[in-house]
C-alpha cells in the first residue's frame, strides 16, 4: 500500500515538474527576452509595489520596445515604447483587444455586460455606442456642464468652511466626484460632504468596498488553477457587493419604468438612467453600465485631480499662472466649463497632470485572443499584455527634461491624449480606448480652474512645499499613504 501511495505521489510530483518547468520552457519560446522567472513562482519576487517603475527599470535591460516576464504561472509581455504601444493599440488592435480578468471579477452577470471586462462582442459594441452617442455625446456634457459648476463650487465652499483645518484632500475630492457622478446617472447626492456618516451611506460604503476589492491583490491571477475554488471567498464577496448595489438601483429602476408608463413614456429627469431606460437597455446592463462609470471614473478621476492639487502646492508659480490665465480672460466671472478652451494654460496644466501622473499607469491588462507575431517576437495565445504609459510618458528619449513638471511643454503643441500619439496614452489607445474623455477632461478642468480661482491653501504644520514628497503607487490606489494634507486658506479677489 505504501509502495503505491508513493507512486502515486512520485507520478504527481513529475507532473507537476513538467507543468512548472519543462512546459513553460517550450512556452518561452519565442518571446520577448526578459529576466529569468524562478521555478514556480517567475519574476513575482521580484515586484514591489511600484510595477510601473519597476517594469521601466527592467525595459533598460531587456527590451526598450518589449520585454516578457512571468508573474507565478502567467506569461506578461511589457510595451514600454511609443513605437511597441503603437504595434499592440493600433497594429494589432484586433488580436491584442481581449481583456484579462482579474480573477475578483470574474463574477458571470457582471462580466458578460460590463465594457471594461467582457469581449470586443455585439454586446461591447452595442454599450460603447451609447456611450459614445448618448451618455457621453457632446450634447449631453454639455447640458450637464452647470451640474459640474455647483458641485465644484460646493467642494470650494465646504474647504472655505475648514479654513485653518488640515484636510486629506483626495477625501473629499472622492466625495464631491461619487456626488457629481450621483447627480450625472440618476440626479441625487451620494455623499454629504459635510457630514461622514451623512448621504446615501449604505451606497458609498457599497462604492468604497467595490473599489478595495479592485485593489487587493488575489494569488489566483498568478496561478489561475486556484481561480475555481475561489479559496480567500474575493470573489463571493464582489458578487455579494454587486449584488447590494443592484438592489438599490434594481429599486429605482422599477421606480423609473413605473414614472416612465404613467407619465406616457417620458421620462422626468434628464440623467445617464433615463438615457438608458430610452435606450431600451435592460436591468442588467444598466446596472452593470452604471457600475462601470462610477467605478472607471471616480478614483481615476479624483487620483489625477489630487496629483494636479499636489502640483500646484509644489509648484505655486504654476498656481500663479493659472490664476492670471483666468483673470485676464474671465476677469472677476466665475469660471464655467464653456470657458476651458479659452484657457489654453489650464489645458496644459491638466495635459502635464496627466503626463505625469496617468490614473492607470499600466493601462488596463489586454489578452492576445490568439497567437501572434509582434516585432518579431510571439505572443501567444492567452497572454498578457501591458502597456507602460507611465514609462513612456517619462522616457528622456523623448521628453526634454522629462521628471520636471512643465505645461509650458504643451503650449503650441498638437500632442494630445485622444489615442493617436502614442508618446502620450494616459486614457490608452485603440479599440478599447478610455470613452469616458470627454467627462473627465471636464470634470478635472473645472474642478482644477474652481479650486485654483476660489481658494488658497497650504501645507499642515507650515511645512514647505519643497518637502512635499510625490510617490506614485500602483495605478489604482485610493493613495491612502501618503496622502496629500492640504489647509485650505480663503482667497479674495
Ligand atoms: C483621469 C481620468 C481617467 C483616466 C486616466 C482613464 C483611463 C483609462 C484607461 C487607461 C483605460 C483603458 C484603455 C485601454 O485599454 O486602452 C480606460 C478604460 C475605460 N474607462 Fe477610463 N479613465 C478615466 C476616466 C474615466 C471616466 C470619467 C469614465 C466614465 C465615466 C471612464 C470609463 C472607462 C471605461 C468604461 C473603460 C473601459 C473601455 C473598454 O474596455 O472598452 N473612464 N480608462
Amino acid at each position: 500500500m505504501e509502495v503505491f501511495s508513493a507512486t502515486i505521489a512520485s507520478i504527481f510530483f513529475i507532473i507537476f515538474i513538467y507543468i512548472f518547468f519543462i512546459k513553460d520552457q517550450s512556452s518561452t519560446k519565442g518571446l520577448p527576452p526578459g529576466p529569468k522567472p524562478w521555478p514556480i513562482v517567475g519574476n513575482l519576487l521580484q515586484l514591489g509595489d511600484k510595477p510601473h517603475a519597476q517594469f521601466a527599470e527592467l525595459a533598460q535591460t531587456y527590451g526598450h520596445d518589449l520585454f516578457s516576464l512571468k508573474l507565478g504561472s502567467q506569461t506578461v509581455v511589457v510595451a514600454s515604447s511609443p513605437a511597441a504601444a503603437t504595434q499592440v493599440l493600433k497594429t494589432h488592435d484586433r488580436i491584442l483587444s481581449g481583456r484579462y480578468v482579474f480573477q475578483s471579477f470574474r463574477v458571470e452577470k457582471h462580466v458578460n455586460n460590463s465594457i471594461v471586462w467582457c469581449e470586443c462582442n455585439d454586446n461591447w459594441k452595442m454599450l460603447r455606442k451609447v456611450c459614445r452617442t448618448e451618455v457621453f455625446s457632446a450634447k449631453m456634457i454639455e447640458s450637464q456642464a452647470h451640474l459640474r459648476e455647483a458641485k465644484a463650487m460646493e467642494l470650494v465652499e465646504f474647504l472655505k468652511g475648514r479654513e485653518g483645518q488640515v484636510v486629506k484632500i483626495i477625501e473629499v475630492v472622492f466625495g464631491s466626484l461619487v456626488n457629481i457622478f450621483g447627480r450625472l446617472i440618476f440626479s441625487q447626492d451620494v455623499f454629504d460632504l459635510g457630514d461622514p456618516t451623512g448621504g446615501s451611506a449604505e451606497m458609498k460604503d457599497h462604492i468604497w468596498q467595490m473599489l478595495e476589492m479592485g485593489n487587493s491583490a488575489n494569488p489566483a491571477d498568478y496561478f489561475p488553477f486556484l481561480g475555481k475554488f475561489d479559496l480567500f471567498g474575493q470573489r463571493r464577496a464582489v458578487a455579494n457587493c454587486l449584488q447590494q448595489i443592484y438592489d438599490v438601483w434594481g429599486a429605482m429602476l422599477r421606480e423609473r419604468r413605473r414614472a416612465a408608463k404613467e407619465g406616457a413614456g417620458s421620462h422626468p429627469l434628464h440623467d445617464f438612467v433615463s438615457i438608458l431606460l430610452d435606450a431600451g437597455l435592460d436591468d442588467q446592463r444598466i446596472n452593470a453600465l452604471l457600475m462601470e462609470l462610477f467605478g472607471a471614473g471616480t478614483e481615476t478621476s479624483s487620483s489625477t485631480i489630487e496629483w494636479a492639487m499636489a502640483e500646484l502646492t509644489k509648484n505655486p508659480s504654476i498656481k500663479e499662472k493659472l490664476r492670471r490665465e483666468m483673470e485676464s480672460v474671465l476677469g472677476k466671472e466665475r469660471v464655467k466649463e464653456s470657458d476651458i478652451p479659452r484657457l489654453p494654460y489650464l489645458q496644459a496644466f491638466v495635459k502635464e497632470t496627466l503626463r505625469l501622473h496617468p490614473a492607470t499607469p499600466m493601462l488596463l491588462p489586454r489578452r492576445a485572443l490568439e497567437t501572434c507575431q509582434v516585432m518579431g517576437y510571439t505572443i501567444p495565445k492567452d497572454c498578457q499584455i501591458m502597456v507602460n504609459a507611465w514609462a513612456i510618458a517619462r522616457d528622456p528619449k523623448i521628453w526634454k527634461d522629462p521628471l520636471k513638471f512643465s505645461p509650458e511643454r504643451f503650449l503650441g503643441s498638437s500632442l494630445d491624449f485622444k489615442g493617436n500619439d502614442f508618446e502620450f496614452i494616459p486614457f490608452g489607445g485603440g479599440r478599447r480606448i478610455c470613452p469616458g474623455i470627454p467627462l473627465a477632461t471636464q470634470f478635472i478642468g473645472i474642478i482644477v480652474a474652481t479650486l485654483v480661482q476660489n481658494l488658497d491653501w497650504s501645507l499642515p504644520n507650515g511645512m514647505d512645499p519643497s518637502e512635499l514628497v510625490m510617490e506614485e503607487k500602483f495605478g489604482l490606489t485610493l493613495q491612502k499613504e501618503p496622502p496629500l494634507l492640504i489647509v485650505p486658506k480663503s482667497i479674495y479677489f
